[in-house]
């Protein structure tokens, strides 16, 4: 039984899926504070949050068998990511699910500006009839310039262009193509600036939006500009703002989102060109309902099968990207495993080389489950794909991923070399096409070797009568053989044997061959996702 905590409002609807699955348990509570939050988390498996709860390094380091925290919405500034991936933990969003109100409370902010209505309402609901004193203007004809053409930005551009609104677009990502097939045109800030009547804001809070629209920024915009800011406080900076609606350089500034939460500063609050939401961009049942039920499912599938769909600290790959590499997953891992006890020590540098098909594809899954795999030899349990380039940054291990298109004689082939100052351990594996995986190299050596769950790497003199050795002390113990491999450098000089075995080698054996004459190395290998026979009695 997993788990799930849920500490934000969140819709009971949307989480329904998890309520009805026999495997997880969930509770809701809400309103608690950190240090209550900071004694119970340690029971819980999933955390799910909207923007409220603080998701803090000093939380985490009591979240004793935390795996996930899911945002139950786009933005997860409210979650330390570093301290999370540090620990292991997975942080997941539901990007897209509140696109459509987040675009919609731009549009109700736009035209709430465009005509006075919060102040309309006020001064009518409190007894007047001022027919004079809230002309606004309109949306028709007028310049609208969107920072951020993601999802939102796209979705507000659309809208507007319905109005008859002229959209200028500014995002590093936006391409003259695309603004050619969205009707929009691609512009930079200070083209924004020049000719635009609305300024709306949709990109996330980074270190370059963070007061992307300052004093100086709004000392070239046009007097009597509208902004409008749904998507992060400090994207628009709240004191330049203030003192451009004093100045009447702009006219007027419709705020969602705030530098602090709740808002406090109250020259912009109660500015009377203000118009100010308490971060209600995403807050419509429709949304609400999707968030929840978008986090709920990836818990599901993130406990129930391991598939990752939103992460936000581990690579998202796409599904036909994933169709591909998933045969090389495991025999990742393995290639990882087999390579740190080959070596015995721990690296101190490593070198991965994809070649072939594999090259062409993003790979970083397979170097994570590469890393995964070396270093759950010294760290077990506690490194995983989300912590495991995190770890091998904190031991000081240095690494390196070439990717060579050349084919080494196989359609994909990787090769994995651990370093330990002068010593070295290399495997090199493959997907033979209709027989699975094979390991092809070992240290200087070619082999052919289906990885199997108990495994034996000898290196010796290539005498006679070596072979014939190591099988009678295995079969005089009952230990099967199940493939043999031998290979050698040149006739006589050095050579190796690598075993496959039904089942582990113990003390007595290992003593026994180590002991053996003509034996330069003996290495028992065990994969604990390899394959182990099974015997019909
Ligand atoms: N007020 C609310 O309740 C809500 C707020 N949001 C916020 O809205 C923002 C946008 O969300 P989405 O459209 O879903 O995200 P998105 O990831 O689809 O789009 C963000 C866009 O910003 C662009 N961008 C990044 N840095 C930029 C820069 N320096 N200049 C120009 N563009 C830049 C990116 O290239 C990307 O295209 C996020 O901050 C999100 O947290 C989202 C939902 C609800
Ligand atoms: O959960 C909410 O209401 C806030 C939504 C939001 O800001 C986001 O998804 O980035």
């Amino acid at each position: 039984m997993y788990n799930v905590l849920v500490t934000d409002s969140i819709s009971d609807t949307g989480l329904k899926a998890l309520y009805d699955h026999p495997n997880f348990n969930v509770e809701k509570k809400s309103g608690l504070s950190p240090e209550e939050l900071k004694v119970i988390i340690k029971d819980y498996d999933a955390l799910i949050v909207r923007s409220q709860t603080q998701v803090t390094e000093d939380l985490l380091v009591s979240a004793e068998k935390l795996r996930v925290v899911a945002r139950a919405g786009v933005g997860v500034d409210n979650i330390d990511v570093a301290a999370a991936t540090k620990k292991g933990i997975l942080v997941i969003n539901a990007p897209g699910a509140n696109t459509i109100a987040a675009a919609e409370h731009t549009m109700a902010m736009m035209l709430s500006l465009a005509r006075r209505i919060p102040h309309a309402h006020m001064s009518t609901s409190a007894g007047n009839w001022d027919r004079n004193a809230f002309k606004g203007v309109e949306l028709y004809e007028k310049t609208l310039g969107i920072v951020g053409m993601g999802k939102i930005g796209a979705e507000v551009s659309k809208r507007a262009k319905k109005f008859g609104m002229k959209i200028l677009g500014f995002d590093p990502y936006l391409t003259e193509e695309r603004a050619n097939q969205m009707g929009i045109t691609k512009a930079t800030l200070d083209e924004i600036a020049e000719s635009a009547d609305f300024i709306t804001v949709h990109t996330p809070l980074t270190k370059d939006t963070k007061g992307l629209i300052n004093d100086d920024y709004l000392a070239k915009t046009k007097k009597g500009v509208r902004l409008i800011n749904c998507a992060r406080g400090g994207i628009i900076d709240e004191a330049a703002l203030v003192r451009g609606l004093n100045s009447g350089q702009v006219a007027g500034a419709a705020i969602d989102v705030f530098e602090t939460e709740p808002a406090s500063n109250q020259e912009l609050l109660s500015h009377p060109n203000a118009i100010v939401t308490p971060h209600l961009g995403a807050s419509t049942v429709e949304a609400q309902e999707k968030v929840a039920q978008e986090v709920s499912e990836e818990i599901i599938d993130i406990f129930e099968t391991e598939s990752i769909r939103h992460a936000i600290n581990m690579p998202q790959v796409s599904g036909e990207t994933q169709k591909k590499l998933q045969p090389f997953i495991d025999l990742s891992e393995q290639i990882g495993i087999l390579s740190i006890q080959l070596l015995k020590y721990a690296p101190d540098k490593i070198e991965i080389n994809y070649y072939g098909d594999l090259a062409k594809e993003d790979n970083d899954l397979l170097t994570r489950t590469i890393i995964k795999g070396i270093l759950s030899h010294h760290l077990s349990d506690s490194v995983n794909m989300v912590n495991a380039l995190h770890l091998l940054n904190d031991q000081g291990v240095s690494f390196n991923v070439i990717k060579s298109p050349a084919s080494k004689g196989f359609a994909s082939y990787m090769e994995l070399t651990l370093y330990n100052g002068n010593d070295k351990a290399i495997v090199g594996g493959t997907i033979l096409n209709g027989y699975g995986a094979r390991i092809v190299k070992m240290n200087e050596y070619r082999v052919d070797v289906r990885p199997e769950r108990y495994m034996l790497y000898i290196e010796h003199h290539d005498v006679p009568g070596m072979i014939g050795s190591v099988g009678s002390i295995l079969g005089n113990h009952h230990i099967n053989i199940g493939t043999m491999q031998v290979g050698r450098a040149e006739a006589g000089g050095d050579a190796i044997m690598v075993l496959t075995l039904d089942k582990k080698v113990d003390e007595e054996v290992a003593k026994e061959l180590v002991e053996m004459d003509g034996l330069k190395a003996v290495q028992f290998l065990e994969l604990p996702n390899g394959n182990v026979p099974v015997y019909n009695s």
